[in-house]
């Protein structure tokens, strides 16, 4: 049993109407989800503001309400506090329930637009392999211990985020490897949690519709690494414009990481190939099985992260270089007539243009690139242009189709995307709505040894139109339709 002022210790409110000494069962933020005897707490939201519920929450028993506004009229058998910021408060709330787990693990969390996944994932997977137990959050899936727990965000509410940690003590973890989107730094998700180190990726384009300025993206980022405490490393990409941006105001021990300037740990590729990398690592050679020189980052990421926590060379490096990352990040197949699929996750100008500048290096010939790519609806529409654009520069055929067009018409998406695209490629561009028809009429138009990219759906196995996820799985219907290439 949990106490109104356990759960508050260390709040900051400015006036308690109510006893703090009673029972809380449960918190939530959504009063269709209070339970009798529950704390509420109010959360002014993007699309409806929390405080609009506290009624609804009171009459399903809801007996403590956290809150920045007072509602007209309280009842005297419920507990008020009033805040400055609800979604920092339950943040604290939140940790304060399940015991402050994050104290309890040794928490390392990523950021930046690219590589979260990628990096954790491999955190995750590599420290399992020295033997430790571990837990993983991330856009893919959750784990404890090997145990897969479906995950609905990049970072989970505090709630979940934390009842996700007790969990992980509760089996004995020593780690937890952790993504850290921009949204959850801005809503305060991640607040109130010990972090033991933070890794910093890149920051490019993306989210613009919910951060609305570049600048303000890269607030929400640094945020994260403001927060983190002294005892705490903070990892940062030397390479990327605003990598020592980030651990400006960082009190935590700053180290870097850089495959072109001074850093301190660096490599250097010597081989790309689509059967891996081969790396000058803290001056040892090895090979990996990940593809690309974005995944030389990611490798050099985990690799210093391990350091950092202690590990030693050699097994890190035997063990880094069995792995082959997250789900649906970079993976192919090859038809029985050698045309190669690849299925990435490629959502942001930046992820595209990488993903296939990676192509061009690693093809051996001159095969065509036949690359199929939509772009999300309800999500920042400024990068459909810029996303076309990069896509019909780096290709030999474009097929348009959609991407998960949530409320929009799929059509406007792609029309949106057709205006980025250059006259001088047009030619090579052709729109089809339906993603199955796009993958199967790149099939189609596949020969042997082209390669074909169907990007920004990765791991993901449905799309969503209309509030309706259907079963839609990028790597399934390549694999259907290469049965077909003999
Ligand atoms: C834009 C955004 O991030 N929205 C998140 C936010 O919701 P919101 O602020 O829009 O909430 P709202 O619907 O306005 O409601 C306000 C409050 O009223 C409450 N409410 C609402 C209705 C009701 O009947 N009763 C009630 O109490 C809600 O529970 C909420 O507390 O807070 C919710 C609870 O934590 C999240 O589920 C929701 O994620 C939505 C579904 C979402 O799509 N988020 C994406 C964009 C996201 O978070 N993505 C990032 C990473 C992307 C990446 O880089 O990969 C992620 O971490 O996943
Ligand atoms: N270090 C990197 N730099 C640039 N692009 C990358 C990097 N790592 C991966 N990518 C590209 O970005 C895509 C997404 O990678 P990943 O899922 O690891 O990123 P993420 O940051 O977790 O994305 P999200 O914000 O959606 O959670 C990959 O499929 C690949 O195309
Ligand atoms: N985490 C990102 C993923 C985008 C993936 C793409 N398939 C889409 O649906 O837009 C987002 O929610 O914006
Ligand atoms: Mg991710």
């Amino acid at each position: 049993m949990r106490y109104l002022s356990d759960l508050i210790d260390g709040l900051a409110f400015t006036e308690l109407q109510g006893s703090a000494d009673v029972e809380i069962t449960s918190i939530a933020f959504d009063s269709r989800q209070v339970i009798p005897g529950s704390m509420f707490v109010a959360v002014k939201g993007t699309q409806v503001d929390g405080h609009d519920y506290i009624g609804q929450a009171i009459k399903k028993g809801a007996i403590a309400v956290i809150c920045e506004d007072l509602p007209a009229h309280t009842a005297a058998e419920v507990d008020f506090l009033m805040v400055a910021d609800s979604a920092k408060a339950l943040s604290l709330v939140a940790a304060n329930f399940y015991g402050n787990p994050s104290a309890q693990l040794k928490l390392v969390g990523v950021t930046g637009t690219n590589g979260k996944t990628t990096i954790a994932t491999l955190l995750y997977q590599l420290f399992r392999d020295l033997g430790y137990k571990a837990g993983l959050l991330s856009t893919v899936e959750n784990q404890i211990n090997g145990q897969v727990i479906p995950s609905t965000h990049t970072t989970p509410d505090p709630i979940e985020l934390n009842r996700l940690l007790e969990e992980m003590v509760t089996q004995g973890c020593d780690y937890c490897f952790m993504e850290v989107s921009s949204h959850a730094v801005a809503q305060h998700r991640v607040a109130n949690l010990h972090f033991s180190g933070g890794v910093f990726t890149n920051l490019t384009h993306d989210h613009l519709d919910y951060h609305k300025t570049f600048d303000s993206y890269l607030k929400a980022k640094k945020a994260f690494f403001d927060g983190l405490p002294k005892s705490a490393f903070a990892l940062t990409n030397s390479d990327d414009k605003n990598g020592n941006i980030m651990l400006q105001n960082s009190q935590a021990h700053r180290k870097t990481y850089g495959l072109k300037s001074m850093a301190d740990y660096k490599a250097r590729i010597l081989e790309n190939q689509f059967g891996g990398l081969l790396l000058h690592i803290d001056n040892e050679e090895v090979w990996f099985k990940m593809v690309g020189t974005f995944n030389a980052y990611n490798l050099l990421a985990v690799y210093a992260t391990a350091m950092l926590l202690e590990q030693d060379k050699a097994k890190t490096l035997t063990s880094l270089s069995k792995l082959t990352g997250a789900e649906g990040r970079f993976e192919y197949i090859v038809a029985p007539n050698k045309v190669i699929g690849i299925v990435d996750y490629a959502h942001t100008p930046d992820a595209v243009q990488n993903v296939l500048s990676t192509i061009h290096d690693i093809r051996k010939g001159n095969e065509k690139v036949i690359t199929v790519i939509g772009c999300g609806g309800d999500r920042d529409k400024t990068k459909r242009p810029i996303m076309a654009r990069v896509a019909s520069e780096w290709s030999d055929k474009v097929i348009l189709t959609s991407d998960n067009p949530r409320s929009e018409d799929p059509a406007q998406i792609i029309k949106d995307m057709i205006e980025g695209v250059d006259p001088a490629f047009k030619r090579h561009t052709v729109s089809i709505v339906d993603r199955r028809e796009a993958i199967k009429t790149a099939c189609m138009l596949a020969n042997p040894g082209d390669i074909i990219l169907v990007a920004g759906k990765g791991h993901e196995k449905y799309q969503e139109s209309h509030g309706v996820k259907s079963h839609f799985d990028d790597m399934e219907e390549l694999e259907e339709q290469f049965k077909l290439l003999v």
